[in-house]
């Protein structure tokens, strides 16, 4: 399947000015052995748009992610950021504008250490320039965006809800001040009414400040509830890509009629 022209993609998106999408994966496989977990996959995500990735366990999906978040280089194919090839970022230049928020914060976590700490320690990682202000600044601004008190700095993990770890975790991703996110099953831990909170979040993210979103998750309610685009992953190939609404609508392939078929709060 080839990709979106780039006008369709960036038509009336206000935080896209040049028209370069800000990540492009262009004909991308990737190979494990015998197993070809990603396969011939193109799309582009605009700058200000979330774009969810929907697909069953064993698709492809944590594959896909992990190679824009640059953990993992193609088999063949090429992906760029902003036009460039990914191999002419150096890694750390590449996380300055591509970030993550992975399934189980608690995982992630040092349960020793303040949120503080957290937020401090990972953004030394690749910013090691920022005067002890800045980087007092960064922190309230990330969870301010987020949702949570700036009090909080001086708890720990198991001191917070579900949700406010999430969120911590996404104030992480938003130190770095990236111009993409890319969150994957972020609401996998939480209940239903944090989960629907979590997906305004990431909108508002969206809205206020143009960040782009590469949302990944099993759950086509959720995809369809916060997404501007959707593609479709089955067996490491995506079998339907547009914008939201339509390939609801239209559910041309055989998988996403099924996908729907277990979605019956959508009808
Ligand atoms: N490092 C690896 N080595 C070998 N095979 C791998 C590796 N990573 C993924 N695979 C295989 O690639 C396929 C896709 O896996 P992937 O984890 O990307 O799927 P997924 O859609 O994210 O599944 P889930 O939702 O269960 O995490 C699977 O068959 C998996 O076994």
């Amino acid at each position: 399947m080839t990709g979106p022209q780039i006008d369709e993609v960036t038509a009336s998106n206000p935080f896209s000015d040049s028209g370069t999408p800000l990540l492009e994966f262009a004909g991308v496989s990737r190979v494990f052995g015998s197993v070809t977990a990603v396969k011939d996959v193109s799309f582009q995500i605009a700058p200000g748009q979330i774009v969810a990735l929907v697909g069953e366990s064993g698709s492809g999906k944590t594959t896909l992610a992990r190679l824009a978040m640059r953990l993992l280089l193609p088999t063949s194919g090429e992906i760029r950021l902003e036009g460039e090839p990914v191999g002419k970022h150096s890694q750390r230049a590449y996380w300055r504008t591509v970030q993550a928020a992975f399934q189980d914060p608690s995982a992630s976590f040092n349960q020793f250490y303040t949120v503080r700490r957290l937020l401090r320690t990972s953004l030394g990682v690749l910013d090691q320039k920022l005067s002890r202000d800045e980087l007092e600044t960064r922190m309230a601004e990330a969870l301010t965006q987020v949702g949570i008190p700036p009090a909080m700095l001086d708890k720990r993990p198991h001191e917070l809800s579900g949700g406010q770890r999430q969120r911590v975790m996404i104030a992480r991703a938003l130190m770095l001040r990236p111009r993409l996110l890319v969150a994957d099953e972020p609401t996998s831990m939480l209940d239903a009414s944090l989960r629907v909170s979590l997906l305004n979040l990431l909108r508002d993210l969206r809205d206020q400040q143009g960040l782009s979103i590469l949302l990944i998750t099993h759950d086509l309610g959720q995809a369809y509830y916060v997404s501007d685009r959707l593609l479709v992953m089955y067996r490491g190939e995506l079998v339907e890509q547009g914008e939201t609404e339509a390939v609801v609508a239209e559910r041309r392939h055989p998988y996403t009629q099924q996908l729907l078929a277990d979605v019956p709060k959508l009808h």
